[in-house]
């Protein structure tokens, strides 16, 4: 997508302009953090990393855009700095596709004040929505199991963000995506069935059917629900399996679209294997979320791709992930935010974020945050109770914010869709289950090195004085 400098807030380049006018050249580092997980969950999938750094390494303002921008008032001397524009800063961040976990920095940026509010907004845009759709398509990958996962989704997206969607659907596990457009961008398998005013066209769903086989016989799904589903999709879905058979083809499947998707898919299942088409497979629709897989699932239904689109591309019910852009150094000194909320308190300093790995290469259930170049620990502490502390001596540390970007170009090589959602896929694998249930799942730990405790604690005091 063609995403511009003037892809931001007006407060933005409002602040811009003053730190332009009075003190351009403060260093800052921004943390990237949320607060809670969507969904109730017990954890995320960070995505969108590499869009990010994809834009970051290009960024400009247009011509049109400093147009605009002095039509709004914006100063001369301003406006020539806007047209030289270019995000020359630093960047470490966790690995895209990564489990994280809420109020602990996930990325952090190191550049001058301008660039790094400038880049603020897109860069929420982009990492908040796609960690709440591959976080979704995570969930509903639990549900399916080893079911095949199909996105659906771009009639049913909030506009252009369908693009984003399917690239985090997949790095969240599916498998395909309806998308053509983040097919051929991303390189993501592209897939697709029949819609109903195909057969609707024709009025004779067999004729529909077979012109539909002859033509195009190659993963060939016929959807079945157009009238009636046993009584007449199946039937004629049957007649020209047998005629492909004759041809030497083989029909890849049926669509279920409505009705009871548990008792239709069983029935479905029943009548192809007594017709010997026992590798017909089943798609079904309709509405699907994690809730309605895991029941499907519970049910025994013998559906072998789901099509998943509005609940997984809209976050359903999570209109958005509230991921946070907070200033946490300024020309070296260390900035807070406190708020009557603890949670809401931010992290001062440059960091680092360790996971806790166990004896058996699984996370245990705990990240420490630490300033940035600190000895490995040997506990960390909760942070505000301060009766709480978990001893990690027994624990490997894995340092996970690594620099990405520096003076503006990526340091570590590009990673494609694919590579990350198998990283993902890996990481996952070694998240507890109690992590995943949906229902009031394990809370992970997230604590701080004593000495960055230590340094927030004396700030949240000097402030309060
Ligand atoms: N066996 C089942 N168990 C749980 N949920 C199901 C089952 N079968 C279908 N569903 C879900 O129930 C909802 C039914 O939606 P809806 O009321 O629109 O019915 P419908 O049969 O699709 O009607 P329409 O013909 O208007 O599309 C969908 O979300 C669907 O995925
Ligand atoms: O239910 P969702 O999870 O959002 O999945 C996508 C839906 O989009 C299509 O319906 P639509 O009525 O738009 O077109 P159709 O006539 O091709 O079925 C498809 O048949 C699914 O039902
Ligand atoms: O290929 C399909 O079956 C499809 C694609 C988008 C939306 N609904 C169905």
């Amino acid at each position: 997508m063609n995403i511009t400098a003037a892809y931001t807030d007006l407060y933005q380049i409002t602040m811009a302009q003053v730190y332009f006018s009075t003190k351009p050249d403060g260093q800052a580092v921004f943390d990237y953090y949320y607060r809670s997980n969507p969904f109730d969950g017990g954890y995320s999938i960070f995505a969108g990393l590499e869009d990010v750094l994809d834009v970051l390494e290009n960024l400009k303002f247009s011509p049109t855009d400093l147009a605009y921008l002095e039509q709004q008032g914006f100063e001369k001397d301003f406006l020539e700095y806007l047209k030289a524009f270019r995000f020359r800063g630093s960047i470490r961040s966790c690995k895209e596709g990564d489990v994280v976990f809420p109020t602990r920095p996930i990325l952090q940026v190191e550049a001058n004040i301008i660039e790094a509010q400038i880049i603020e907004t897109f860069l929420l845009n982009i990492l908040n929505f796609q960690t709440l759709i591959a976080t979704k398509a995570s969930r509903i990958r639990h549900s399916a199991k080893d079911g095949v996962l199909l996105d659906m989704g771009l009639r049913r997206a909030h506009a252009t963000g369908g693009y984003y969607a399917s690239r985090a659907a997949f790095i969240g596990g599916f498998d395909g995506t309806s998308n053509v457009k983040a097919a051929e961008d991303y390189n993501i398998p592209c897939s697709g069935t029949m819609a109903h005013s195909f057969i609707q066209s024709y009025g004779d769903e067999l004729k529909a059917f077979r012109d539909f086989a002859k033509v195009r016989p190659k993963n060939c799904v016929l959807l079945i629900d157009t009238y009636n589903t046993l009584k007449s999709g199946l039937p004629n879905a049957i007649t020209v399996a047998k005629e492909m058979e004759s041809r030497g083809q083989k029909l890849m499947g049926v669509r279920l679209d409505s009705g009871d998707l548990a008792y239709l898919s069983k029935k479905t299942r029943a009548i192809l294997d007594d017709a010997n088409l026992e590798y017909v497979k089943i798609v079904a629709s309709n509405q699907l979320d994690e809730y309605v897989i895991k029941s499907l699932k519970e049910q025994g239904a013998q559906i072998d791709i789901f099509g998943v689109g509005t609940n997984l591309v809209t976050g359903k019910p999570d209109a958005s992930l509230g991921g946070v852009y907070k200033l946490s150094e300024y020309k070296g000194e260390p900035r807070i935010k406190l708020s009557e909320n603890l949670i809401k308190v931010s992290l001062p300093y440059k960091k680092q974020v360790y996971r806790m790995i166990d004896a058996n290469g699984k996370f245990y259930g705990a990240d420490a945050v630490t300033l940035y170049n600190e000895d490995p620990l040997t506990h960390m502490e909760h942070p505000f109770d301060a009766t709480k502390r978990l001893d990690l001596t027994a624990l490997k540390q894995e340092p996970l914010l690594e620099n990405v970007m520096d003076n503006g170009k990526r340091v570590v090589p590009s990673r494609s869709a694919s590579e990350i959602a198998e990283y993902s896929k890996s990481r996952l694998e070694k998240l507890p289950e109690e992590y995943k249930r949906f229902q009031n799942p394990h809370i992970y730990k997230i604590g701080l090195s004593p000495k960055l405790k230590q340094e927030r604690d004396a700030l949240i005091l000097k402030h309060k004085a």
